[in-house]
């Protein structure tokens, strides 16, 4: 990959929100290098005290070859049914069914299989196939790998005891792209924010909000390269985000359809935007599949809920819900009977769970904005529940919360913020000669994460100021953390030393509101990121060539005895 250093460009320089990408050279005529860059080979950036830490600490072959493994997706989707819907089986078939049907079976390679389900053993639903695999071979009762199911079936059951609600659905990758066009014209090309490629890589499409530039005269139907602007460099020592920085050399995602002009990227607020058709890591999209009846989700999340084993009729507490991924698998667990409390920092991914719980049916989960460092009330009351006040938003600024909440808030919801305010910020840009820290770092994160939503989403949330001490069967505390472990991650160097420990200090204040809330002979289930300084002996064993989903996560049980004593 070339260099490009000298050539970067202050973050703050696009003149508009959505850039002008300019392409003047024929294919034929660009050189090697230029047209080479259509690849897709990104190098991990991290903080230079940390990878210098990691690289002590794990050896720099391992650590390495970690930095590769986090920057490709894992090679499956795995989908959670909703076991209170639909029979996995049931849901089985219906994938397979939507899956040839549409152009989401080209992205999972199903051609060459004949689907007949016939014969359903070890856990993961054979079928008839004209082709003899190796793996066919083996020996009713014999028990085959995630791979080689997958290998021979292009969605499995999970084999993992308990689980056989988890299904996997085979990908694929790195797949080789010609970025070229018929007309010999160089192709057009439409830049995208880190999450957004990040989601691209596991197989959602380009959303209008992840667009960051695009070259002129896109039309509506004509296929674009899509390339991801990662953070660099910048001159002040920080990072910072270019969308026209020319340099794109193994930044290349793949192709697809643009679904509107130039000009309706710019007015459009939300929908697809670039129909992607050619992958570099092929995986379908799950978007608007089977709504409600399953879930996109990585496994360590799925099994993180397991662990936690709820039984109908408990009350659980979930203290960091949002999206509600979790919480719902839990309500599923208990069959929807008895009670499950999501919390969530944030008052519009407190809508999020509730979105989610609507979606999937499930009516035993009560949600709540709440600080979980807060979580233990200090008054007494009723039900375990205290205080809490129902407020409304429509649409406002979150002006009834108080000053701390709202910082803290507002650092949670810096990736929901402004769409329509972003153009005007990015717009004044250059006209500005002064712009505050404050303001640098908000554009910075918004052209790192794409714009986001604005603001508050609207909705009614309930506001509680914590609940009694003893007042839980089971705690869940999937802790925000960096997560470093999650893939594909294509940037990292924004997580130092200090935060990765901070990270570890902030969990420490929730787990103590967490022993406090459970009741004695209760359960604490707490997950977080494995990556981290001082946890150097578990990511020894970790393997970077594993197609996991996750390669870093960390769970850990805890049953609580009299609670006069300690936790074990
Ligand atoms: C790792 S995510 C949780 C994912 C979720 N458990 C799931 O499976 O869908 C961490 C969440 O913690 C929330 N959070 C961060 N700090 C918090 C705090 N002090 N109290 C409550 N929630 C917090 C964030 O808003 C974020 O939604």
């Amino acid at each position: 990959m070339r260099n490009g250093g000298s050539r970067l460009k202050p973050i703050l320089s696009g003149r508009r929100s959505l850039s002008t990408l300019q392409h003047s050279t024929p294919l034929s005529q660009m050189d090697q290098s230029e047209a080479e860059r259509y690849y897709y080979n990104p190098s991990l950036r991290w903080n230079p005290k940390v990878e210098e830490y990691f690289i002590k600490a794990y050896g720099a072959d391992h650590f390495c070859r970690i930095s590769k493994a986090l920057t490709r997706p894992s090679r499956y989707s795995c989908v959670r049914v909703n076991a209170l819907k639909r029979g996995t089986d049931v849901v089985l078939e219906k994938l397979s069914t939507v899956l040839q049907g549409t152009s989401l079976e080209k992205a999972i390679n199903m051609k060459g299989t004949h689907r007949n389900l016939v014969n359903k053993q070890n856990g993961f639903l054979k079928e008839s196939s004209t082709e003899q695999h190796p793996a066919d071979s083996r020996t009713s009762g014999d028990v085959c790998t995630l791979e080689e199911g997958l290998e021979l079936d292009p969605i499995v059951k999970c084999q993992l005891p308990g689980l056989d609600y988890v299904l996997f659905v085979r990908g694929s990758g790195p797949q080789q792209i010609e970025y070229v066009t018929e007309s010999d014209r160089p192709v057009k090309e439409v830049i995208v924010s880190r999450k957004c490629a990040e989601a691209v890589l596991r197989g959602a499409q380009v959303y209008i909000p992840g667009v960051l530039a695009c070259s002129s005269h896109v039309e509506k139907g004509d296929e674009v390269a899509v390339s991801v602007a990662i953070e660099q460099p910048s001159s002040d020592g920080g990072w910072a985000v270019d969308p026209q920085y020319v340099e794109r050399s193994g930044l290349y995602i793949g192709l697809g359809t643009a679904m509107l002009s130039r000009a309706g990227l710019f007015r459009v607020r939300e929908g697809i935007a670039v129909d992607m058709h050619k992958r570099v890591f092929r995986l379908p999209s799950f978007n608007d599949v089977l709504e409600g009846e399953i879930f996109l989700q990585n496994l360590p999340s799925i099994i993180t809920a397991h662990c936690l084993d709820p039984q109908p009729g408990e009350r659980v507490l979930d203290m960091c819900a949002a999206p509600g991924g979790k919480t719902t698998a839990i309500a599923i667990l208990m069959k929807d009977k008895g009670e499950v409390i999501a919390m969530d920092r944030s008052h519009n991914k407190v809508l999020d769970i509730q979105k989610l719980a609507a979606e999937m049916d499930l009516t035993c989960i009560t949600t709540y904005k709440l600080d979980a460092t807060k979580a233990v009330c200090k008054g007494s009351g009723t039900n375990g529940i205290i205080n809490s006040c129902s407020l409304d938003y429509q649409n406002t600024e979150a002006s009834a919360l108080n000053m701390e909440d709202k910082h803290a808030t507002r650092r949670e919801e810096l990736n929901e913020d402004a769409t329509s305010e972003e153009n005007a910020c990015r717009g004044q840009a250059n006209e500005k000669i002064y712009m505050s820290k404050a303001e640098v770092r908000k554009t910075s994160r918004r052209l790192r994460n794409g714009p986001g939503r604005n603001q508050c989403m609207g909705g009614r949330v309930e506001r509680s100021k914590g609940f009694l001490p003893n007042s839980f069967d089971r705690v869940l505390l999937d802790a925000p953390c960096s997560a470093l472990g999650l893939r594909p991650r294509l940037f990292v160097g924004e997580e130092t030393i200090e935060s990765l420990r901070n990270h570890a200090k902030y969990q420490r204040r929730m787990f103590d509101q967490a022993v406090k809330l459970v009741r004695s002979g209760g359960v604490i289930v707490y997950s977080t990121e494995w990556l981290r300084p001082g946890e150097e002996e578990l990511v020894q064993r970790f393997d970077p060539s594993s197609t996991l989903d996750t390669i870093g996560f960390f769970i850990a049980k805890f049953s609580v005895g009299n609670k006069d004593g300690d936790v074990s």
